[in-house]
């Protein structure tokens, strides 16, 4: 099942650009003009008025849209400075270069004659794109913080082309930010080709890239033809690239969720056909957390919930909703005890469960071999007890952020914070493969920038830049709960996370500011609407 957008990686893009330019079909200098026409064009729908542009040209490829984009601008009567450097010879961007010196002049890309710019300039960045491999230097750095500092403080709009230069595509990281902390662009508006690079996505990139919008160049039938099974997609944001093999979210939830209503099939609502989640919290005043995930799992549609409780249980039912089951797990023995029951088909430990009782619970909610989700207390729990990590179920969902990914793998979680000195550098995403595949389970890096990956290498992207409001207390139980409800009701695993994360996210964007995680779960039924259920 596929849906949501193919990211591609610079080796990936660079791969398909050349299958298209190797059959002749497509010369370098046609996609390069189309790359160019895509940024002019949308320089022209943001600012109708013709004005003066700077625009600095690198010394690749991306410096070659830059001169395109500089012609087509000067054609429609924008005032224009050109800055460059000497071209990589032969390349399809001394073509461009050449192009453009029939009809204006180059100054060379200094700081200084950044400097002359005049104030109501828009700047637009084509020194480097996905050719970056090493953190920008001498004098090309000096003109990047000056051209940083008119962004942050001068309102000076920047465009940049495909990437602000210094960001490395693969990763969304700064390349050499880490020792050396460059003053980081911060474009108003980033026009990217043919498909988003994780870069786009993750890390620094989306605050770098501003308005993202990524541009058809044509590609499409090239991108199309590989043979291999694409692995990485962007669930959110969604972008007007189509991928004919992706079926549409919109078709896809309905599908995987909907009640018995497909052609042919009996509307037998029976609840044990939606599954039986079992929600295991911990001791009264702390049991807030994982109540807020049995809410949510009842709200997936989950046909049973039931929240297991170590004290007494009488005083409970008060807190509803009465449409929760209350059963008491005072120790592994009781837990064992209620597994028994076949009808249980998710199990959810973590959230609110306390760090003693989840390490004493988790061995047996290992062994019961059902579809579970693994959050919080539990996560630590495991952290302390690292050869219970390859013990791991199948169908299995680990729910860490930061902190508790870092005590769960902390080679990888070293290597990702390590200073991005060349491209590509270590991303996300790398490490949640490499986690997914250590672990053999499914593992929901959360973080404005979530990335979901399975062991078998599949991985998806959630972008949560836009809704900072969800970072609030219990939001991560709601998902907990969410995912486990969707694997109650039968979802393939890297779904049940994917799609938890994508609902999730997507009741705290109908919500708006002021969102507490007690009202996610009561989106979810508008959620479910706006998704055509
Ligand atoms: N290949 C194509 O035909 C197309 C490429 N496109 C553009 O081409 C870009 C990629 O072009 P290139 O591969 O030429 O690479 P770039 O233009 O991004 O970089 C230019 C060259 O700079 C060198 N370099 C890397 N890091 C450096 C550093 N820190 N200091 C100094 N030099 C450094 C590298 O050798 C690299 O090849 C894309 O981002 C996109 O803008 C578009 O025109 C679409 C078509
Ligand atoms: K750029």
């Amino acid at each position: 099942m596929l849906f949501g957008t193919e990211i591609l990686t610079t080796a990936q893009m660079r791969a398909i650009e050349s299958a298209a330019m190797d059959g002749g079909e497509l010369p370098g200098l046609t996609l390069m003009e189309r790359a160019g026409a895509a940024v002019a064009g949308h320089i022209r729908l943001q600012w109708p008025k013709p004005g003066h542009a700077t625009i600095l040209c690198g010394p690749g490829n991306n410096g070659g849209d830059g001169y395109v984009i500089a012609r087509l601008l000067a054609k429609v009567g924008w005032r224009l400075r050109v800055l460059g450097l000497d071209n990589i010879p032969g390349s399809d961007a001394g073509d461009a270069k050449r192009r453009w010196q029939e009809i204006g002049p180059i100054l060379p890309l200094t700081l200084a004659t950044l400097r002359e710019s005049p104030v109501n300039s828009i700047h637009v960045d084509a020194i480097f794109g996905t050719g970056l491999s090493r953190p920008p230097q001498d004098e090309i750095a000096v003109l990047l913080r000056h051209l940083s500092h008119l962004t942050r403080h001068e309102n000076t709009p920047l465009v940049a082309v495909d990437c602000p230069s210094g960001l490395c595509m693969d990763s969304g990281r700064w390349l050499g930010g880490d020792t050396d902390p460059p003053s980081p662009l911060a474009a108003t508006l980033t026009i990217g080709f043919d498909s988003p690079k994780p870069g786009h996505l993750l890390a620094s990139g989306p605050a770098a890239c501003g308005r993202l919008i990524i541009a058809d160049i044509g590609l499409r039938p090239w991108r199309e033809r590989r043979t291999r099974q694409a692995d990485l997609y962007a669930i959110w944001p969604r972008f007007p690239v189509h991928d004919r093999r992706a079926e549409p979210i919109r078709s896809v939830l309905p599908r995987m969720l909907g009640k018995g209503v497909a052609a042919g099939q009996p509307q037998d609502a029976h609840k044990y056909r939606y599954g039986h989640a079992l929600i295991v919290g911990g001791a009264a005043g702390q049991d807030g957390a994982a109540r807020l995930a049995a809410r949510a799992a009842i709200r997936s549609g989950a046909g049973l919930v039931t929240l297991g409780l170590p004290d007494d249980i009488t005083g409970h039912g008060r807190q509803g909703p009465d449409a929760l089951m209350l059963r008491n797990i005072g120790n592994a023995e009781a837990l064992q005890n209620l597994l028994t029951d076949r009808r249980i088909t998710a199990l959810c430990l973590g959230p609110g469960c306390g760090l003693r009782r989840a390490a004493d619970l988790l061995p047996t909610a290992m062994n019961a071999r059902l579809p579970c989700v693994l959050d919080a207390d539990a996560l630590s729990a495991l952290a302390q007890n690292p050869d219970w990590v390859g013990q791991l179920p199948d169908h299995c969902v680990l729910t860490p952020h930061e902190g508790e990914f870092a005590r769960l793998f902390p080679d990888i979680s070293r290597r990702m914070k390590k200073p991005a000195r060349h491209g590509p550098a270590y991303s996300r995403i790398d490490a949640v493969r490499e986690a997914a595949s250590h672990c053999n389970a499914v593992v929901l890096l959360k973080g404005p920038d979530s990335v979901i990956g399975a062991p078998d290498g599949r991985a998806w992207v959630h972008s949560a830049f836009d809704i900072p409001w969800l970072a609030t207390a219990g939001s991560g139980d709601v998902l907990a709960g969410l995912i486990t409800g969707l694997l109650a009701r039968d979802l393939p695993v890297l779904e049940a996370a994917g799609i938890g994360c994508l609902l999730h996210a997507y009741a705290a964007r109908l919500f708006g500011p002021g969102l507490i995680a007690d009202d996610l779960p009561e989106l979810l039924p508008r959620v479910y609407r706006e998704f055509g259920l």
